[in-house]
Order: C-alpha cells, then structure tokens, then sequence
C-alpha cells in the first residue's frame, strides 16, 4: 500500500458570507491521481489554492509529507507543482527562456536550470518549440508549457486545475499524454475538471464536490456500482413497441430501466451479461431489430444521480 503524501482536512473557506469550501476533506497517496470534479463554481479552484498555499483557509488543516502546508515559503510548498487556470506566460519569451525564468525562481542555475528546461520540455513534447515564443503557439501547447514550468523543482505532487479549459481536442490527448508519462514516473497527481470522462480516464480515485461539499470520495469502479444502470442496450426496432412490450421488457431479469423514444429503446442493465438475454426475448416476440448496441454506463451520470442536477448546464 502506497504511503499518504497529502491529507486535506476539513478545510473551509467564504468570501464574504458565501462559503466556496465547506469542510472539504480528502487523501492523496503516493504516485496517485485524484481527479477533483464539480460543476463551475463547486468550490476546485479555491480547495487547490488552499492545498497550494496561495489562499488561506479559514479552518481546518492540510499536511503534506508530514508537513502542514500554510501561507508563505515552506519546504512543503516545494513539493507542489500548480499548473493554474490562468496561464502565467510571457508571450513574447522563447519558450526556453519562460522555463529559466521559472527555474530560477526556484533556485535553479547554470548548467543544472538548462539540464532541467530540457528536460521538461521533452516531457511535454515541446523539445522542439524551445526557441520559439508562446505567442505562437496553440493553446494545448501554452498549456503543456506552463505543465512544464510546474514540474521544473520536481515536485512530488502536481496540481492541475481544468487543464484541458480552451484546449482543442488533439491537445488535449497531448496533455493526456503527459499526464500519463508522469503517472508512470510515480508522480502524485490532482486533476480538476468538470469532465468526468477525463477524470474517469485518468485518475485512480474521484472526489465529487458540489456546493464546497464533498459529495463522494471513491474509486471509480466503487462509483460506478452506485449507478443504477452499469450497461446499456440500445435497440432500433422496425415498429414503434406496444406498452405491453415495454412492460414485458422492464419485468426481464437484470433490466433497471427502459425508455422509449419512438422506434428506439434504451434499456438499462444491472450488468453487460443481461444483453443478450434481453434481445433474445425480443426476437421471441417476433420483433424485427433493425440495429442494437450495447454500451458500458459512463460515469457523466452519476453526479445526476447524487445531485439530481447535471455536472453542466
Ligand atoms: N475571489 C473571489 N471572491 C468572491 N467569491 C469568489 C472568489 N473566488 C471564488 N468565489 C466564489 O466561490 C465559489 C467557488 O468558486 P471556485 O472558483 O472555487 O469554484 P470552481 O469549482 O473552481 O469553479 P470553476 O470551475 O468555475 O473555476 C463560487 O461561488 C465563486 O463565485
């Protein structure tokens, strides 16, 4: 079992009389992800910069490797790497020059600091962007830049708050890959976003906050059982079904639900196994199937299903 490298407890934060974190408390092991989603306003953006130390909290407490994190310089603040929403870049800069900047920031130098630049830039793919600007670059790559940046002390944890906000798609598998590459190095990481499939696709366990809440704190299979329908078979029959038809199709076994939208059934599964059963049944019926599909539940559903609101407008 790995070791603890962060614990956040119970922290709580209001501007004014709102209260944008109320009691937040999760964990982060070592070379884990935790993939923090919520919808915009949930309160990510402000429990990172507490966990970052750029905000205070009015309560409770954060260590990390042993070490409670606070306001100005700490050791343990060194072990943090925060890739921010907005992205803090001099455009004009050869990339290159944008990492010394940073480096140096950090007490890099000379031989080390330029070691180090070219590094990270390979890490992010960008080895071969060093001598140009980011003025010219698309807004995956600024994004991978600034990845770069956060990474040049080598932190032990990397906090990235919606890296994949304004980024077309091709970036986005790009900064995945990143991602991934780190992952595999044993980095810890906390990934932000309001896209589960990214944090479905990325992290090792989810927390769920809502209305500065911890919602669910689990690993995504354990959250994928807390959903009603785990597959879903989609079927297109010749004619529209009978109401006796779509009783009889919800009282088969393993059926959790059945809508219906004209010629068009999607039935919920407790489980994949249930498919063909289910489409036996119908052709028994004498029904001519003009397509089916089955398809594993994603998990966009289940803050609808904790919330009964969905994770965007
Ligand atoms: N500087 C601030 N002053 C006042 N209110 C703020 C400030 N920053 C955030 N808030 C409020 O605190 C709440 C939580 O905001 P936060 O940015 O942490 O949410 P988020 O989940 O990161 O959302 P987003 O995805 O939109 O960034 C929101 O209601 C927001 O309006």
């Amino acid at each position: 079992m790995a070791a603890e490298l962060l614990s956040v407890e119970q922290i709580s934060r209001s501007y004014g009389t709102r209260k944008a974190v109320d009691g937040v408390s999760f964990r982060v092991k070592q070379g884990q992800t935790v993939g923090l989603i919520g919808p915009n306003g949930a309160g990510k953006s402000t429990t990172v910069g507490m966990i970052c130390g750029l905000l205070r909290a009015d309560s409770g407490r954060i260590v990390l490797d042993g070490e409670t994190v606070g306001q100005g310089a700490s050791a343990a603040k060194r072990k943090i790497g925060f890739v921010p929403q907005d992205l803090a870049l001099y455009e004009e800069l050869p990339a290159i020059e944008n990492l010394k900047l940073f480096g140096a920031l950090y007490g890099l130098k000379g031989a080390a600091l330029r070691q180090r630049c070219e590094q990270v830039l390979a890490l992010v793919n960008l080895a071969d962007r060093a001598a140009d600007k980011p003025a010219t670059f698309s807004g995956g790559m600024k994004r991978r830049l600034n990845i770069a940046a956060a990474l040049l002390h080598e932190p032990q944890l990397l906090i990235l708050d919606e890296p994949t906000v304004g980024v077309d798609p091709q970036s986005r598998n790009a900064i995945f890959d990143t991602l991934e590459a780190l992952q595999a190095q044993g980095r810890a990481l906390i990934y932000t976003s309001h896209y589960m499939e990214e944090v479905e696709r990325l992290a090792d366990h989810i927390v769920i906050i809502d209305h500065g809440k911890v919602l669910a704190d689990e690993t995504p299979a354990a959250l994928h059982q807390r959903l009603p329908a785990q597959a879903a078979l989609e079927v297109e029959l010749a004619t529209e079904p009978s109401a006796a038809l779509l009783a009889g199709v919800r009282a088969l076994p393993g059926v959790t639900a059945v809508e219906r939208s004209g010629v068009a059934l999607n039935i919920g599964l407790a489980d994949s196994a249930h498919a063909a059963p289910v489409l036996a049944w119908l052709d028994a019926q004498g029904l001519a199937l003009r397509h089916f599909a089955t398809a594993r539940t994603s998990l966009e559903n289940i803050f609808l299903n904790l919330t009964g609101r969905s994770l965007r407008d």
